[in-house]
């Protein structure tokens, strides 16, 4: 991690920038998986499948004896761990429904909103270096909660063909039973085509490799909604003196084993803090199984010293962070002034870990400054809202001349009849 210290506001974006293939070649491969599943089905995913995961299948769906298996495989204290997430997932995201209230806009016109479940949901859960089973609660979830008719899961196999455990295990506790091994851009590109065996769905959520978000982002130029872009993990960490160097090194490295293009960041209220930070991320990274990998992410990281914290906080929100943890004194006061985050951790006594798990908040977040504009997952996100509205003929003929007179100034008359027509009726 290279150290920057006070750095001019110009610099920022440069300092900050993100990881990332080559976009043309990046979008070039995925419009071509999305082209030759939409034409070939299935035939298409097996040859992917055979050369990005390197595992020949006959079929895709996973069967009532893997199932089984895989209940068998997951021990007790992982069971019950994954129970008290899913409790702590379900409490929170069962809160979040939220019903308008009919409203009478004037005398006689009343308005309302209905919230109805999105029918069919096509999960994805990333598997390429890890096998994220918390995804499945994360998505499956407010799925259930929202009422969602069919729910598909797609994650990539493993080198002799198989699901994760704990993955199929999370799933059927869900009551998920559709699961189709297959992987990245291949998996949206069939949930959102459709091929001989998986069906296509309506949206599509889930976080990713760069392969599988740019594949949702061109699926939904063809007519698939998606939750939002959810690429490589990225923590920010805003650490004061009063911060514990070894649990902001933690922090850090538990989003650069994600993978090598996660990008973690320090922002640190001096050069000592910042220091003591870098060193505790040395000690902690030899004793890290994934250090290779989060050797590399912290390649792409940066640690910057920023004496005056509300310079701090502008580059905050500027860089638009998926995690923000506050390791200051003032963390709430702090939290108040964000306003471009995906999700933010209060306090020392709040690692980023526990919204990956079991704190109850989803961790399907935006990445790459989508934070700016995106909310990550929540009930909502598998929700539509339909609007109603009702008029009396008494409505009618208070807001029946207003209609009118714009439908005309807008020179489309029979807008304007549609109207005119119910007022003459009387
Ligand atoms: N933003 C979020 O909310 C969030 C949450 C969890 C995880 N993540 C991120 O999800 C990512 C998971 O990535 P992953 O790779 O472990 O799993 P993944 O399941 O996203 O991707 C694995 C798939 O990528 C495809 N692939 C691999 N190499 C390829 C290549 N060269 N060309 C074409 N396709 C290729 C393969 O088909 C494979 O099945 C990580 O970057 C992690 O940081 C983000
Ligand atoms: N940090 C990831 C979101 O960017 C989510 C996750 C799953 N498992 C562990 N972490
Ligand atoms: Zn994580």
């Amino acid at each position: 991690m290279k150290t920057v210290i006070n750095p001019e506001q110009a610099t920022w974006a440069d300092l900050l920038k993100r990881p990332a293939m080559e976009a043309a070649n990046l979008d070039q491969l995925v419009q071509g998986v999305l082209a030759e599943v939409g034409k070939r089905g299935d035939a298409a995913v097996r040859a992917y499948t055979a050369r990005f995961d390197g595992v020949a299948l006959d079929s895709f769906q996973v069967t009532e004896a893997e199932f089984a298996e895989a209940e068998r495989l997951v021990d007790e204290p992982l069971k019950e761990a994954i129970q008290l997430a899913r409790q702590n997932i379900e409490s929170f995201h069962s809160r979040q429904w939220e019903q308008l209230e009919e409203v009478e806009t004037m005398p006689g016109v009343r308005c309302w909103r209905k919230s109805v479940p999105i029918d069919k949901v096509g999960l994805y859960i990333p598997g390429g270096t890890a096998p994220l089973f918390s995804s499945v609660l994360m998505l499956g979830v407010p799925a259930r909660i929202a009422g969602c008719g069919e729910i598909v899961l797609c994650t990539p196999p493993d080198k002799s063909g198989k699901v994760n455990a704990a993955i199929l295990y999370t799933a059927a506790q869900v009551g998920i039973g559709k699961v189709f091994k297959i992987g990245g851009a291949q998996a949206i590109a069939a949930m959102a085509q459709g091929t001989e065996t998986v069906p296509a769905v309506y949206k599509i959520f889930g976080p990713g490799n760069q392969y599988v978000t740019a594949a949702k982002q061109l699926a939904s130029r063809r007519g698939v909604a998606i939750d939002m872009p959810a690429g490589p993990s990225e923590v920010l960490v805003l650490a004061d003196a009063t911060a514990q160097p070894a649990f902001v090194a933690a922090d850090l490295l538990s989003q650069a084993e994600h993978g090598i293009d996660s990008q973690v960041v320090l922002v640190a209220d001096s050069l000592e803090t910042a220091a003591k930070v870098q060193e505790a991320v040395m000690a902690q990274l030899e004793s890290l199984p994934r250090r290779a990998i989060a050797a590399k992410a912290l390649a792409n990281s940066v640690a910057v010293v920023m004496e005056d914290r509300s310079a701090a906080i502008r580059l905050i929100n500027g860089y638009a962070p998926e995690h923000l943890i506050l390791a200051v004194d003032d963390a709430r006061a702090v939290g108040e002034e964000i306003t471009n985050a995906g999700s933010v951790f209060l306090g020392h006594y709040t690692p980023e870990s526990v919204g990956d798990y079991a704190s109850g908040t989803n961790h399907t977040l935006p990445t790459d400054g989508y934070a700016r504009s995106y909310s990550g997952v929540s009930l909502d996100s598998f929700i539509k809202k339909i609007t109603f509205q009702e008029l009396t003929p008494q409505g009618l003929q208070q807001l029946g001349p207003a209609v009118q007179r714009m439908a005309e100034a807008e020179q489309l008359s029979a807008h304007a009849r549609a109207v005119a027509v119910r007022l003459n009726a009387e």
